[in-house]
């Protein structure tokens, strides 16, 4: 992760350098950024989407753009393993274990993302459950566990108890390089919904989280992480509550837009609304209105146009209200039409 101290906002020698967009010197004078990928220079005010005001923040060492890339590097093309993963659920059923069946698997790290066409190893856990029985209950009567899709290349687990296995699934690269899944566009989406609040709603947030992937990359895909339990297995064993805080209002703050499935009453929805509200955010809350229970006014009371909008939906009304949302709030001035795999926040 880049900090403010280690990053370049204007390079220390004039001259040296050259505004990747509009080709013309950077000097000590300009606002300026450097990529953390190429080390090239883009002025400010060439298409980086950064304020004035999150610039002085910048260089007070007050806000961190983490992994900025310049326009040149953006527009390379990103392989979002997110997509391409949630069109794959038979993952589960390449799994070949006489006697054990899966009872669970992990999604792939959505948020890991590798260059087309680049080799790449992505990791997954696994759960395997064994009916055994009565009588047999060593550990060595689990038959080994075997992987035979040519996606997967590697499988390897270990025995936990005498009934279950858990590992990891490791995978080569072999997926196909497509349109859904290139997905340069530089708007970052911070998807909130309900985990400790509960958890009843997280199929239905793995495909808005799919659908949001058409508009711009999630920064939460854990949010949509079905082993991420409102018990917080998994997320709260890993990180403390405290981690999970920082990391969450960093993503926050980072984010373009927060969009929220409102549905299921969660303190962490809430609070997390009310920040991206406070930081200036595009918000749209998503609600599916229930007999008996109403959205709490303090989402439902803060509509503004073009800033906090709250919808009522069911799940097939989603692309619809998703592309108005998106067209309202981030309508470019500069093109008569939307592209969004190639959209840059002004
Ligand atoms: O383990 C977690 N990881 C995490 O990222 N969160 C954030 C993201 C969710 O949008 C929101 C859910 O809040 P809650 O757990 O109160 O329902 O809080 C919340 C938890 C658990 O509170």
């Amino acid at each position: 992760m880049t900090t403010p101290s280690h990053r370049s906002v204007r390079p220390k020698q004039p001259a040296a350098a050259l505004c990747v967009v509009c080709d013309r010197v950077v000097t000590g004078h300009h606002h300026a950024l450097q990529c953390d990928h190429c080390s090239r220079w883009q002025h400010r005010l060439c298409e980086t989407g950064v304020s004035f005001q999150d610039y002085r923040r910048l260089q007070r060492g007050e806000w961190e753009l983490p992994d900025w890339r310049c326009a040149l590097c953006l527009t390379a093309p990103d392989f979002n393993i997110s997509s391409s993963v949630h069109q794959e659920p038979e993952v589960m059923e390449e799994l070949h274990a006489p006697n054990l069946s899966v009872t669970s698997i992990t999604s792939l790290d959505a948020r890991h993302e590798v260059q087309a066409d680049q080799e790449f190893n992505i990791s997954t856990s696994f759960h395997v459950h064994q009916e055994l029985d009565e009588d047999v209950m060593e550990e060595e009567h689990i038959p080994d566990v075997s992987l035979t899709s040519s996606m997967s290349s590697d499988l390897h687990y270990e025995i936990t108890e005498g009934r279950e296995a858990q590992g990891t699934v490791a995978y080569g690269r072999t997926l196909a390089r497509n349109n859904r899944s290139i997905m340069p566009s530089n708007l970052k989406i911070y998807f909130s919904g309900s985990i400790r609040g509960g958890r009843s709603d997280v199929d239905l947030y793995g495909r808005l989280v799919e659908q949001l992937g058409k508009f711009g990359k999630v920064l939460s895909p854990f949010v949509a992480d079905k082993t991420v339990t409102d018990a917080s297995v998994h997320e709260g064993a890993a990180m403390t509550d405290k981690e999970i805080y920082d990391r969450d209002l960093r993503l926050i703050e980072e984010c373009h837009a927060v969009v929220a499935e409102v549905t299921q009453t969660s303190l962490g929805v809430g609070y997390e609304v009310g920040q991206a509200k406070a930081l200036g955010k595009k918000i749209l809350c998503l609600y599916r209105p229930q007999p008996g229970k109403l959205l709490s006014a303090m989402i439902r009371g803060a509509e503004e146009k073009g800033s906090f909008v709250t919808r009522d939906y069911k799940e097939e009304d989603l692309p619809e209200i998703l592309e108005e949302f998106f067209t309202e709030c981030f309508a470019r001035t500069h093109k008569d039409s939307l592209d969004w795999t190639t959209y840059e926040p002004m």
